[in-house]
């Protein structure tokens, strides 16, 4: 079978898969042009797929790979890398693995390269100079709207925008912060930091964000620091940090969800960093969320931290009832369900941090009603929260297990935080944690002593009370707290 069976072969059967209909219309024009002896361990084939153009190559790379890969495995019947190209890329990244210049060349008819029975495309030292075979248009000339809608490619929520935004005291000032990095990006505040609990609207306003770039034609990129972190991986190992560099340092408005999760990872900071800082250079919009204050992000890089806080920090708290009732309300609207005030109002007195929680119960609501067939009465809303709550108790958290999510959190040992040590960053922690197993558990102070290397109930008292009263003006403290109380929920 040679290349162009094979790739015809793996067409047909991508017919069935999942891809967009522009992807489809993309690989219908893309080669399969070479397979380099040696390269990859084992049996494994190494193939190259030109694409025609390099939006096709951004999103066949960081969507589509794995997929064509498989389909090129089952057609092969061998395990598969594919590096997508372009034309073009044949010089730089020749040169890049080789140290020398090739062109792609088709073998002649009586001498195909053979591999486990397959025969493909060779590679050849050039006769003279490698000329690219076709011109692609460089990134810039493409239509910036195309380019945009490529490159975030669905990633953006269409209920995420300013308009469903209810704004409250809570994060009055993260939602006026993103409206005037949408206005003009790059020139307010640049980056813009937000930060706030779980649930609370960070991701919404990045969105929202995002929304107004691409409707002004704007080149705008979202993705969450855990897909960052997969594309660099990716790209170290496809050996295509070039491509990944363009893409990124190609956008007018990149928001990273979750920085959080970047720190202690060396190569990912270290690459978030050049990126940060090219953009930077050239007034380009960043916009980061994270649970927490740089300050708070424990391990993460000094020189990242002071950049995180070069432009606007701004939080988000939990909103007050006035706000919740008022989401609640429009997310009733948007449903098409009508709530009476007082089944809101219930609600939104017993869900008061989590806006996620929020929408959730009214869900919940809604589903109880349609299947109880009855109004929605106040009634009717109590008996479908107790049997919430009822749910709730089931998952009750115990002291052991705050007192480990809190020791990982500050990176300590829990048997340090047992231990009689009284350095700073061991006494911190524990304090902390008897203060949250204080709050979220039915446990004695004499108890929580125990369980802290059989400490006096009055240590433990002492404790809480020192923890309640930083509380009160120690805004990192209680992003802190709300972060582990968060991650023990979600555990
Ligand atoms: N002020 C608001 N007005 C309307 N809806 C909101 C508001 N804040 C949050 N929401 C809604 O609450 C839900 C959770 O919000 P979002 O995902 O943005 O939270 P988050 O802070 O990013 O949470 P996480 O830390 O878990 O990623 C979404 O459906 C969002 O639309």
């Amino acid at each position: 079978m040679n290349t162009a069976t094979i790739w015809r072969t793996t067409l047909e059967r991508l017919e069935h898969a999942s891809l967009d209909a522009t992807s489809k219309v993309w690989l219908q024009e893309a080669h399969l042009t070479n397979i380099s002896d040696g390269e990859s361990p084992g049996n494994s084939l190494y193939l190259e797929l030109q694409v025609p153009h390099e939006i096709a190559k951004d999103v066949i790379n960081t969507r589509w790979r794995p997929t064509i890969e498989e389909a090129l495995q089952e057609v092969t019947g061998l395990p598969v890398t594919l590096t997508v190209r372009l034309p073009a890329d044949e010089r730089t990244a020749d040169t890049r693995t080789r140290g020398s210049t090739a062109s792609f060349e088709q073998p002649p008819a009586d001498e195909p390269a053979k591999k486990n029975g397959y025969s493909f495309y060779t590679m050849r030292k050039p006769a003279q100079q490698a000329e690219p075979r076709y011109e692609t248009p460089p990134l810039e000339e493409w239509d910036n709207e195309q380019r945009a809608n490529i490159l975030m490619h669905n990633r953006l929520n269409p209920r995420y925008t300013f308009e469903t935004f209810i704004v409250g005291n809570s994060n009055r000032l993260a939602h006026a912060a993103s409206l005037a990095v949408a206005e003009a990006p790059g020139e307010s505040y640049n980056p813009l930091f937000l930060y706030g609990g779980v649930g609370l609207g960070k991701t919404h306003l990045l969105h929202a964000i995002g929304h107004q770039g691409v409707r002004t034609g704007l080149a705008v990129l979202y993705v969450s620091s855990e897909q960052f972190t997969n594309e660099i991986i990716n790209a170290i190992r496809y050996r295509t940090t070039e491509e990944f560099r363009a893409k990124y340092r190609s956008v007018d408005i990149l928001l990273v969800d979750d920085i959080q999760f970047i720190a202690g990872k060396e190569s990912t900071e270290e690459e978030f960093f050049h990126t940060f800082n090219s953009l930077h250079e050239m007034s380009k919009q960043i916009v980061i969320c994270s649970d927490r204050p740089p300050k708070a992000i424990v391990s993460l890089e000094e020189r990242l931290r002071s950049r995180f806080e070069w432009g606007l920090i701004a939080d988000i708290q939990p909103p007050d009832l006035e706000t919740r009732m008022a989401i609640l309300r429009a997310k009733a609207e948007m449903l098409r369900y009508r709530v009476p005030d007082e089944v809101i109002a219930y609600i939104a007195s017993r869900v008061q941090t989590n806006i996620r929680e929020l929408e959730g119960c009214l869900n919940r609501l809604i589903a109880y009603q349609q299947l109880h067939r009855t109004e929605l009465t106040l009634d009717i809303a109590r008996a479908a929260m107790s049997s919430l709550d009822s749910d709730q108790r089931e998952m009750q958290l115990s002291g052991q297990q705050i007192a480990q999510a809190v020791a990982h959190f500050y990176h300590v040992s829990f048997e340090a935080m047992c231990s009689k040590q009284r350095d700073k960053f061991i006494v911190k922690p524990r304090q902390v944690a008897m203060y949250l197993v204080r709050h979220e558990t039915q446990t004695s102070l004499l108890e929580i002593g125990q369980l802290f290397g059989g400490r006096d109930h009055s240590t433990v008292l002492y404790a809480c009370e020192k923890i309640e009263k930083a509380l009160k003006n120690n805004s990192t403290l209680r992003q802190e707290i709300e972060a582990i109380r968060e991650q023990l929920l979600r555990d």
